[in-house]
């Protein structure tokens, strides 16, 4: 099981009693693991990396694990000897059966166990845009822990789960991602509540990070290069955490890969940060974002990007860079993609295609470099050939201005 003590990302305090933030510097909380030995034990899914998940015990029915492969189709299209592809989804053929078809799933999981672990009896309060909740449902659902999740009434489409939905209560947000967290923070500060604490949730990076021990775990060796889609950045600093962990063991490879984080712009707060550009609310907008966007799950106002421990420091620490997406490239990556490997993927995930082809357009990676592309959803259409899905009815609609009677009464709901 993942023994550890709780430091800072930034100044390596020790934290007592589960802190969200270093009361020092404000850096992001951090699992430094007892094992320091990659051992990956004969558990299923991502229950296999146990040792590095903050979680005392497991659930079989739980913990789809991503599934990696050496790429055939797209790396030939690209010219890459040695490129590895992380699929976290439905792909039953490759072994891929993470239902909800994204790696939302890898988060989810260790979350909902480490909940479980605590004893507290706290219903968790989770924002989302889509398929972070989706991925929350499903696991509450089998787990059977009390879940609310907040969702903006656009993206409640996207919300449903291939079991019966459990204490599953869906609240539809009137405004955008941002106005969904507000509202989920009010809640979770409320006693008996729980937030799911994004980027500061140990849980939630490591079982991120999963992707990359799976690829050590099956290919013994870290990449050189390290490709993702991101919105928070959160995955990106998960696998810069991995790789910290797997280079103290010694045995697979003594470099950090390097990262290569792709944002849609113009919806791009730390593509415009990393960039020197300005990152003010009202430059978004003024594009109306998230609207038009090729996948609005990657837009987050309030990315983890300074903070200690957070998306710059890991830039930093493994070197490359933050790039910058527009739709049609996007769309051609996306097209690109499913041609050459024989399966859908989620919108976002071709933002992280659209990277690499980049990056071997402009010479950043090398033909023979191990490169990493994290394709964080997919599957969705072959999903539909095997399960159905039920969609998750939304419960109440809240305002900003108009929640507190709601609020009142989900507190005396899950009182
Ligand atoms: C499929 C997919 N890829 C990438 C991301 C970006 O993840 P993050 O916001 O943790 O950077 C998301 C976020 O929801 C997502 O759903």
């Amino acid at each position: 099981m993942g023994e550890y003590t709780l430091r800072c990302a930034g100044c390596g305090n020790l934290l007592i009693g589960g802190a969200a933030s270093c009361p020092l510097d404000g850096g992001l909380p951090r699992a430094d693991y007892i094992e320091r030995r990659f051992n990956p034990r004969k558990l299923p899914g991502i229950w296999s990396f146990i040792d590095w998940l903050p979680v005392d015990g497991w659930n079989r029915s739980t913990g789809a694990s991503s599934v990696t492969y050496r790429s055939s189709g797209l790396a030939a299209e690209l010219g890459l000897d040695s490129l590895y592809i992380s699929f976290s989804g439905y792909w039953p053929e490759r072994g891929a059966l993470m239902r909800t078809c994204s790696f939302k799933e890898l988060e989810a999981a260790p979350t909902m166990q480490m909940l479980r672990d605590r004893k507290a009896g706290e219903t968790l309060v989770v924002a989302s845009a889509g398929n972070t909740a989706r991925a929350f449902a499903e696991v509450c659902s089998i787990t059977d822990q009390p879940l609310i999740l907040f969702v903006p009434v656009s993206s409640l489409d996207r919300i449903w789960t291939t079991v019966e939905p459990g204490r599953v209560l869906v609240v539809g947000v009137k405004g955008d991602y941002a106005d969904a967290i507000k509202l989920a923070d009010v809640l979770s500060s409320r006693s008996g509540f729980r937030a799911e604490g994004g980027a500061r949730n140990i849980a939630r990076r490591d079982g991120m990070g999963t992707v990359l021990l799976d690829h050590v775990r099956r290919f013994n060796s870290l990449p050189n290069h390290y490709f993702q889609a991101i919105g928070s950045g959160t995955g990106g600093i998960a696998v810069w955490e991995a790789s910290m962990r797997i280079i103290e063991d010694g045995r697979f490879g003594e470099r950090l890969p390097r990262l290569h984080l792709a944002q849609n712009t113009p919806c791009a707060p730390v593509y415009n940060m990393w960039h020197g550009m300005g990152s003010e609310e009202s430059d978004f907008d003024a594009y109306g974002c998230p609207e038009g966007m090729h996948d609005d799950v990657l837009f987050n106002r309030n990315p983890p990007y300074a903070v200690p421990g957070g998306v710059r420091d890991a830039v930093i620490s493994s070197g490359e860079r933050i790039y910058g997406i527009d739709n049609s490239r996007a769309v051609s990556a996306q097209k690109l993609f499913e041609m050459s490997e024989g399966i859908d993927i989620l919108p976002a995930a071709s933002v992280a295609v659209a990277a690499l082809v980049d990056a071997v357009e402009s010479g950043f990676v090398e033909n023979d470099d191990d490169i990493l592309l994290n394709i964080t959803g997919g599957g969705v259409k072959r999903l539909a050939e095997d399960h159905s899905r039920v969609k998750l009815k939304c419960d109440l609609t809240v305002g900003l201005r108009d929640s507190e009677d709601a609020l009142s009464s989900i507190e005396e709901i899950f009182a």
